[in-house]
């Protein structure tokens, strides 16, 4: 009886990791999809390489790390929102709508509205470095 609860005990475990690594899967193709279909994503991408590349050669503290990090995760996860926002509108409403305009212009507009807040975080950390390195 113990040998077969330990079974159901270690089947159970096992379905367990195979869900995750399924839910694992399809975020990844999640990823995957808003970056082949949105310029926007391939910007913020090629943008966060620079970034972090800069942030190495500059020697970065660890807390200027964790603020770039959170800068650059919180982008490309609002951009992606932004994108699954825009194709559900696109399904919903495919024809002019008023509304469906609304939602696609607010979740722009949150876009912007974190892009600008990531620009001075950007300037607040690289300037000084900059200017100690070349001034
Ligand atoms: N169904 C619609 N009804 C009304 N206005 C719409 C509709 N679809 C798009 N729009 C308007 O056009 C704008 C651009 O929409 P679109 O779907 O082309 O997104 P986008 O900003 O070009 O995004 P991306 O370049 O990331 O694909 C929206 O912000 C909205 O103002």
């Amino acid at each position: 009886m113990r040998i077969f609860l330990n079974l159901v005990c270690h089947v159970y475990q096992v379905l367990k990791v195979m869900n995750e690594l399924r839910s694992f899967q399809v975020a990844l193709r999640g990823i995957l999809a808003a970056t082949r279909s949105e310029k926007h994503m391939k910007f913020h991408l090629v943008a966060a390489v620079f970034t972090l590349a800069a942030a190495l050669l500059l020697k970065f503290s660890q807390i200027e790390w964790i603020i770039l990090i959170v800068v650059i995760t919180g982008m490309l996860a609002l951009e992606m929102i932004n994108t699954a926002l825009e194709t559900l509108v696109d399904l919903v409403e495919p024809n002019w709508n008023e509304k469906a305009g609304k939602v696609k212009d607010i979740a722009a507009g949150a876009c912007l509205v974190y892009a600008c807040g990531a620009a001075v975080i950007g300037c607040i950390l690289y300037i000084p470095k900059l200017l100690a390195l070349f001034g």
